[in-house]
Parts: C-alpha cells; sequence; structure tokens
C-alpha cells in the first residue's frame, strides 16, 4: 500500500516536474534564445522584461499620450486631422523614433517584428509564398471564439483547401446577383433617414447606420437571411469584438486568460459558442433543403455536393460555419468602414460630393443601378483607394515565421510574430511626399493602383500576396452602390458633435460613432 502510494507520489512529482520544465523552456528559454537570435541579426527594440514583454511601456506611452492629447484623443469638429499614427498606435509611433521602421517588440512572452518599411515587406514576401506563412499561434487562440478556422486564420494545405474552394463563390456573375440585395437594404436605410431628418435635427450616426445595413446585406448575400433575420449574429458578433478587443492587454502573457481576465474569456467562449450553434442550425437547414439560392453558403455547398467527397475535397460543416463567421465579421464591418469614413471625408470636403454627383449623373443617370455600370463610377474608385489609404479599415496585418527566413545576410527566426503597420506606410512622407496626410483623391486618378506611392508595397488596403483580401471586388461594388444611393439623395456637413477619434478595435474606427447632418436634396 505504502509501496503504492509512494509511486502515485513519484509518478505526479515527475509529471509536476516535466510540466514546469517544459512551461520554463516554451514560455522563458526559447523567447530568450529567439531574442539573442534577432538581437544578434541586428533587430533592435525596446527591451522586454518577462513575462509582460514591452506591455507595460506600450500602458505608459498610451496613457501618456491620451493626457497630451485628451482622454479619448479626440479632436473637436472644427479640426479634422488625418495625422493620426501618433494617437492611434502611440507607442510604435515613439519607439519607430528610436528604432526606425522594423524593430522587434514583445507582447508577453511572444517576439513581434515590426515593419513599416515597404522596402524590406517586399525582401520578405519574395521569401516567402502564401501557403507558406503562418498566423501568430497566440491570436488564432485568442480569436478563436470569432473566427475559429475560417479563411483569415487557416494555414498551409488547409489555407489552400479553403481559398481554392471560397474563390469562385466571389466571381462577377455571383457578385452580380447581389447587387439587387445592396440597393434593397441600402433604400430602406436611407427612406428611414428621410424620416428621421424631418422630424429631428437632420444628425445620423452614419456609422451605426451603415453597419446595421452592411449586416443586413451580408446576411442576404452569405446566406439568404432577410428582414433583420441576421439581426441575432450581428449583435452577438459585435458583443464578441467588444468583448474580445477592448480590453485584450494582456494576450501573449502567459495564463493572462486566466489570471488577469478570466471573465472576459469566458464571456467570449459563451458568445462565440451562441453564433456557432445560429449558423449551425443555419448550414444544416441549409444542407437538407431542395431549393438552390443565389447567396454565398447555397454557392459553396453546390460546390462541396459536386465534388461529393465532403472529407476531402470540400468543406465540412464544422468548416463551413468557420467560414459563414468569417464572412459575417469580415463582410460587413470593413467595407461599412470604409464608406463611413468617406462620409465624414466627403462633409469636410463638400466639393468632391459634387464631383462625385456629377459622376453618377453621368454613368447612372435616372436608370436602376445595374452591376456593369459600377466599373463606369472611375471617380468613386479613386475616392475609395485614398479613403483606405488615409483610414484602412485593415489597419495592421499579422503573419508568423513558420520556418526561418533569410533576408539579405538577415535571419528572421521561425516563430517569430509579424506585425505590418498600414497605417504608419500610408502616411509615409518617405513613400507619398509632403501632402500624406491630406484627403487627395486625384492622386489616384493618375496613378489608379497606387496612387503615385513611389513603392508598391507601401499601399497594402487588402493585404498582399496569395492571401490579399478575398472579397475585395464585393466590397468595392458594395461600397460604389451605398455611396451612389447617399448621395443620390443626401447632402453631408459636419455635426458639432462629431469628435474625431480613429481607434482600432481590430477594425480602424471612429471610437464615439460618426454624427453628421444629413440633409435631403430633394425636399
Ligand atoms: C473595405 C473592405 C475590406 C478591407 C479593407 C479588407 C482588408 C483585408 C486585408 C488587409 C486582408 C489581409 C489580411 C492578411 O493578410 O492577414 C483581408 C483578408 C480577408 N478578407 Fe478582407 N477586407 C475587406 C472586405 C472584405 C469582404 C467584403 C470580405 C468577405 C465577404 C472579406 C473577407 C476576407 C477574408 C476571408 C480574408 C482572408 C483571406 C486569406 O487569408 O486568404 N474582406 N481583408
Amino acid at each position: 500500500m505504502v509501496a503504492i502510494s509512494l509511486s502515485i507520489g513519484l509518478i505526479t512529482w515527475v509529471l509536476i516536474m516535466v510540466l514546469f520544465v517544459k512551461v520554463v523552456v516554451s514560455w522563458w528559454v526559447l523567447p530568450v534564445l529567439a531574442h539573442q537570435k534577432l538581437k544578434r541579426n541586428g533587430f533592435r527594440g525596446p527591451p522586454p522584461t518577462f513575462p509582460l514583454g514591452n506591455i507595460a511601456e506600450m500602458k505608459r506611452i498610451r496613457k501618456a499620450s491620451a493626457a497630451i492629447n485628451g482622454d479619448s484623443h479626440s479632436f473637436p469638429s472644427s479640426k479634422v486631422s488625418h495625422d493620426i499614427h501618433s494617437t492611434v498606435f502611440p507607442h510604435f509611433a515613439q519607439w519607430q523614433a528610436s528604432y526606425g521602421k522594423k524593430f522587434v517588440y514583445w507582447l508577453g512572452t511572444e517576439p513581434f517584428l515590426y515593419i513599416a518599411d515597404p522596402h524590406f515587406m517586399k525582401q520578405i514576401s519574395v521569401a516567402v509564398m502564401a501557403k507558406g506563412w503562418g498566423k501568430p499561434a497566440v491570436f488564432r487562440n485568442d480569436r478563436r471564439p470569432m473566427f475559429g478556422d475560417g479563411l483569415v486564420m487557416t494555414e498551409g494545405d488547409v489555407w489552400v483547401r479553403h481559398r481554392h474552394i471560397l474563390t469562385p463563390a466571389f466571381n462577377p456573375a455571383n457578385l452580380k446577383a447581389m447587387t439587387k440585395f445592396m440597393v434593397e437594404s441600402t433604400t430602406k436605410m436611407l427612406n428611414e433617414w428621410s424620416s428621421l431628418v424631418n422630424s429631428a435635427s437632420g444628425e445620423i450616426d452614419v456609422e451605426r447606420e451603415i453597419t446595421a445595413t452592411a449586416g443586413d446585406i451580408i446576411a442576404k448575400a452569405s446566406f439568404g437571411i432577410c428582414n433583420g433575420g441576421g439581426r441575432d449574429a450581428f449583435d452577438y458578433l459585435r458583443a464578441l469584438q467588444f468583448t474580445l478587443f477592448q480590453n485584450s492587454t494582456y494576450v501573449g502573457v502567459p495564463f493572462s486568460s486566466l489570471f488577469f481576465c478570466p471573465g472576459r474569456t469566458l464571456a467570449a467562449k459563451r458568445l462565440g459558442a451562441a453564433i456557432d450553434r445560429l449558423f449551425l442550425s443555419l448550414v444544416s437547414e441549409r444542407k437538407l433543403s431542395q431549393n438552390s439560392s443565389s447567396d454565398l453558403l447555397s454557392r459553396l455547398i453546390e460546390g462541396q455536393k459536386s465534388t461529393g467527397d465532403v472529407g476531402k475535397m470540400g468543406l465540412t460543416t464544422r468548416e463551413l460555419v468557420d467560414e459563414c463567421k468569417t464572412f459575417f465579421f469580415g463582410g460587413h464591418e470593413t467595407t461599412a468602414l470604409a464608406t463611413s469614413w468617406t462620409l465624414l471625408l466627403l462633409a469636410t470636403r463638400p466639393e468632391w460630393q459634387d464631383i462625385l454627383r456629377e459622376e453618377i449623373k453621368e454613368v447612372i443617370g435616372d436608370k436602376e443601378i445595374d452591376f456593369n455600370m459600377l466599373s463606369g463610377l472611375k471617380k468613386m474608385g479613386c475616392v475609395f483607394s485614398e479613403v483606405l489609404r488615409l483610414y484602412p479599415s485593415a489597419p495592421n496585418i499579422q503573419r508568423q515565421a513558420k520556418g526561418d527566413i533569410e533576408v539579405g545576410s538577415m535571419t528572421i527566426p521561425k516563430g517569430t510574430n509579424i506585425w505590418i503597420d498600414i497605417v504608419a506606410m500610408h502616411r509615409d512622407p518617405d513613400l507619398w511626399g509632403d501632402d500624406a496626410n491630406e484627403f487627395k483623391p486625384e492622386r489616384f486618378v493618375e496613378d489608379s493602383i497606387r496612387g503615385g506611392c513611389n513603392h508598391k508595397m507601401g499601399y497594402l488596403p487588402f493585404g498582399f500576396g496569395g492571401r490579399m483580401c478575398i472579397g475585395k471586388s464585393l466590397s468595392s461594388m458594395e461600397y460604389k452602390i451605398v455611396l451612389t444611393l447617399i448621395l443620390s439623395r443626401f447632402s453631408l456637413s459636419l455635426s458639432p458633435n462629431y469628435s474625431h477619434s480613429p481607434a482600432t478595435l481590430l477594425s480602424l474606427r471612429p471610437a464615439h460613432g460618426l454624427p453628421l447632418i444629413v440633409t435631403p436634396l430633394h425636399p
């Protein structure tokens, strides 16, 4: 009996020691070795401490910046400055001043190579093909309730398979079929605006309105859910976004989800499970249904049926659920934000409202909007590109090195996370000239692809390489339809209640909404 107790005690002790060694090796020894290797390769950066890395310094810099710029980094409506890098990412702005456009910083025990240098980006993108990129494991785990293993998060052969299956769903014929949903949902919103402005001051929070309408559009376009039926998914996802990103300070710190924010972790898990149930019932119902529709989900299921091999070639039910979540989130907020920031910029520059109205008159006139007409809205395309330059919905791109990456004489060690600062690159005077912080859509009239940026990797609103945004054409189409309908019925001006406070909550959004004065053109 004593011998058995001794053996159990010994085994328990050995297991605890193995666990302890594993924890020390993964969270202390390996990060220190990686740090030394990065230093040997010439990458400098703020010195980290265990176990927070540079998180404490980031918090201190943010606090100091808030004290200088006001609590919310806000500017009153009379002063809308587009020079936002040092208020949105004050820690990066400060470290850039000390260490240049590439340096290493640490989120907990995770090394991140910060890059705002397109020349270096180009060298890396040549060295690694799309399939060879990973996504930071630390974010994959944290964001699992939101994206699961959807396309944004997958890696390697799984990513190739998903991308291959999903790409045809975004072909022009399928997009064309969505025109109707977009016009319907936007017209409904604008009819409500008409009643609202007649009865009140004319002030409308356009960001809230446009995001809800974009949710409606993607619910119809992706899953055929009509008449506000996507509301539950929309509300859950919005709550999940706030839960995950409003308080994500300790991501990368060992056991942070357990010790620093157990409530947040639990709430995110619950919301994630509720969203999963919702999409699971949708996918299951649709798989049983005999009726075919023109939405993205039907296209994916039909593709799966036609291959006949559900497990190997098509997407499993679980994978379909994760892609539904990814489309729903990635598909509405990014485009809605681009449209909202556009309305702000047009409110500050009314001459561009006139230019676009003139173009709409020429290209569309009194006819119903047709998919084929949209490519004629060239100036609107330039405004879209310029808005995404100044206010990129995706303010950063993240990657993880799956093996050592050789760049010239330098090595980026396997496991290093990479953080590409899009906000910084899009307003770097070395790339764009002295007017980098000004709203000038005309730069894209002369150079429609990169707006005169002197490096082709300096303008990346939709990412780069094989992992470029799959919804790029869908978003451009939706943007043009929504903006055409708004500008045909209303003019926009700044509200005195607007305070300019761009902030990140995964995407770059106005922290206090976007109230504008909306006036009907034809009372
Ligand atoms: C203005 C609108 C949009 C912007 C600015 C935008 C931006 C981006 C960026 C920067 C990436 C690259 C991320 C990376 O490399 O890690 C990306 C990827 C992605 N986007 Fe978008 N996006 C927009 C609209 C959409 C829409 C409408 C959808 C879908 C309905 C969508 C779905 C996705 C997906 C699934 C990926 C992952 C692609 C992959 O890794 O293969 N996006 N997007």
